[in-house]
């Protein structure tokens, strides 16, 4: 356990058992322009787990998030500092083939993202882009995907009609099979269910549950039962920092600083 206590603010992470992490962010900082949105993050994101990162608006978690992936790299003026360790390489360097570490490390938007084609074409789209199947491998992709993503049953007779066509629940969970059908190894997910019905949400964390056990997921979310009922390992962020870090059940029974417990018990945000 580190406690690093400051005059601003004190952060204390209970990491998980060393050798089980896929990814760490260590000293993370994140700039928009002038404006520092991160301030030395440190999140270790243990392997086939659940990871929620939590905390009131504005304070950092999708910078975050579109730090891990690089996404942020597609926006002049935007840059990082520190280090962010997947498997052994710092992938916030400037020799990363940012293109194949994003086909490493997938993300879901907060708005269900369906491209204007068909469902089959959706999922395929991004392995046509990464490889060179045949048919009847590409068909094998997308039956697999859709299934894992718990969507087969609701589109399986219409695989070749428009992905807009669906509703909320089933675009985001088309954009999850979108997501795994290129088998990433972590799954990054900006408050996927905020756009859906309690349903729909109760479907899509049963997908996310099923598929932890083949994929790392890192999950926004303002929701704090669902942080509570779907992941392994919580951060909660404040004021761009990480406040605290630690495994879910020990974090929301008996958070180990006040700031936590204030917001995790209402009192703010
Ligand atoms: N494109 C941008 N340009 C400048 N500042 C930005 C930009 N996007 C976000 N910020 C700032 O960075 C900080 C963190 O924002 P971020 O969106 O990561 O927070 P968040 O915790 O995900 O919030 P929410 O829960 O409301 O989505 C905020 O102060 C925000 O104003």
């Amino acid at each position: 356990m580190t406690d690093t206590t400051s005059a601003d603010f004190q952060s204390v992470i209970v990491p998980p058992p060393e050798g089980s992490l896929v990814l760490e962010c260590k000293k993370l900082s994140f700039y928009y322009g002038q404006n520092q949105a991160l301030f030395n993050v440190d999140l270790p994101v243990k392997k086939h787990a659940i990871t929620a990162l939590i905390g009131p608006s504005g304070c950092g978690k999708s910078t975050l998030l579109r730090t891990i992936n690089r996404i942020y790299d597609l926006y002049p003026g935007q840059r990082a500092e520190g280090v962010i360790d997947f498997e052994g390489e710092n992938i916030i360097g400037p020799k990363v083939d940012v293109a194949a570490l994003r086909a490493r490390i997938g993300m879901v938007f907060q708005k269900p993202t369906p491209f204007p084609m068909s469902i089959y074409d959706n999922v395929a789209f991004g392995v046509r882009l990464h490889s060179n199947k045949s048919k009847a491998e590409l068909d094998e992709i997308v039956e697999r995907s859709i299934r894992r993503a718990a969507l087969w049953d609701e589109v399986k007779d219409k695989l070749h009609k428009s992905g807009l066509g669906l509703s909320g629940g089933q675009q985001q969970r088309l954009c999850v099979a979108r997501g795994i059908a290129v088998n990433p190894e972590i799954l990054l997910l900006d408050e996927p269910a905020s756009a859906l019905d309690p349903i729909s949400t109760a479907k899509l964390e049963d997908t996310l549950e099923e598929l932890k056990s083949d994929y790392t997921i890192v999950i926004v979310t303002h929701n704090l039962q669902q942080a509570a009922r779907l992941s392994d390992y919580t951060g909660f962020m404040f004021l761009g920092k990480m406040i605290e870090f630690g495994p879910t059940e020990e974090l929301f029974v008996k958070p180990k600083v006040d700031k936590t417990g204030e917001y995790i018990g209402g009192r703010f945000g």
